[in-house]
């Protein structure tokens, strides 16, 4: 059982894919542990290769070297509504009172074409995706079928880990199928730049404190560190160190809710402060839109009431985007009325200005 003070463990995967039931029986319960301790854990021995980790990874890199104006020629806000493509940086606020992040985005899903009912009926996320033109990125097809490669293998990973979820909770290994098919995940590219050495250390985050909104992430991380996971019990963060082929796993406030707060969705954040560019890739496994969650079997006692009320995979998760978006906006437009001298704010409501 992890406890105070502990980094997330390291979990032998393969022991879900071999035939030898006190290995899996043993994963099963580290990883319950996990779920009720804080949400979060690593695996290794999954089957995703370290050669497409590190592909993926050198493409990140690649994307990001490009100049600003290629990387708007596929920017998110001005080339579509789905949520696909290149996210500026300083585009969101997750802890309320920092600083706009110091991280930029490029968020690839699957290959969704414009007759496919998703994109008809504007479901979440759900589109093509953006990519950039071979004049721009050289081999662009090579980013292409890395990219959805990875993706795939990641989303493939994300349904057996919540098979594994499901013996957690004394229910049947298939017991989240309808719930992963068709299931929309969205994968983003990560680049934070190294804080600058005079950036203001309290309010500057590469990401702030934030629980996922999703059902679970699979994240890697690139050989820089900087993810820190926040410890209730000791009021610590506790660095993630990156671990060569391992992958952090983290449940999102959909499973937490899921789980009638049984399992833990935790704060989490990136404060890059190495000197170096930091990269990392999260895929978030947020489930078949339409899906209907509400308090999973063993997470109530008998004659009590769920706490939460069922709501679709797609309404919970933009509840949770409206939210991050939202504050960032507000910021802005605060900055901008504070420097054309106008006060915005009201009394004893704190924003943070550079
Ligand atoms: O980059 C990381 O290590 C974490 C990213 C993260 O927490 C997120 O994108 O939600
Ligand atoms: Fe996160």
């Amino acid at each position: 059982m992890p406890s105070a003070g502990d980094a997330p463990p390291i979990l032998d995967f393969s022991s879900f894919y071999k035939n030898d039931p006190a290995a899996k029986k043993k994963l099963v319960e580290e990883v319950r542990d996990c779920c009720l301790h804080n949400g979060f854990f690593q695996i290794t021995g999954h089957n995703v290769p370290l050669e497409l980790q590190n592909k993926i990874m050198n493409w990140n890199k690649k994307f990001f070297d490009l100049e600003l104006e290629q990387k708007n020629t596929v920017n998110k806000d001005t080339t579509n509504t789905w949520n696909r493509g290149y996210e500026l940086m300083k585009s969101q606020i997750l802890e309320e009172g920092t600083l706009p992040e110091l991280k930029e985005g490029f968020y690839i899903g699957d290959e969704i074409t414009k007759d496919h009912p998703y994109f008809v009926n504007k479901k979440l996320n759900s589109g093509p995706n953006m990519w950039p033109s071979e004049e721009i990125l050289s081999n662009v097809e090579g980013f292409k079928s890395t990219a959805l490669d990875y993706y795939g293998q990641v989303v493939e990973l994300a349904k057996d880990i919540l098979k594994v979820l499901a013996l957690t909770l004394d229910l049947e290994e298939s017991w989240f199928d309808d719930f992963s098919s068709d299931a929309v995940a969205t994968m983003r590219l990560l680049h934070y730049p190294s804080q600058p050495a005079d950036s203001p250390a309290k309010l500057t985050r590469g990401i702030g404190a934030h629980t996922d909104f999703g059902c679970v992430t699979i994240l890697l991380q690139g050989d820089v560190a900087g993810l820190q996971v926040y410890d209730y019990s000791t009021k610590e963060w506790l660095d993630v160190t990156p671990t060569p082929g391992a992958f952090v796993v983290n449940l999102g406030n959909l499973m937490m809710r899921w789980s009638n707060d049984k399992y833990i969705s935790n704060l989490h954040r990136v404060i890059n402060k190495s000197g170096e560019e930091r990269y990392s890739i999260p895929v978030f496994f947020s489930g078949n839109p339409d899906y209907e969650v509400k308090c999973l079997p063993n997470c109530i006692k008998e004659g009590e009431e769920p706490k939460w009320p069922p709501i679709t995979v797609e309404q919970a998760i933009k509840n949770g985007y409206a939210d991050s978006y939202g504050r960032a906006e507000k910021y802005k437009k605060e900055a901008a009325a504070k420097a054309a001298g106008e006060v915005l704010v009201k009394p004893g409501q704190q924003v943070a200005v550079a």
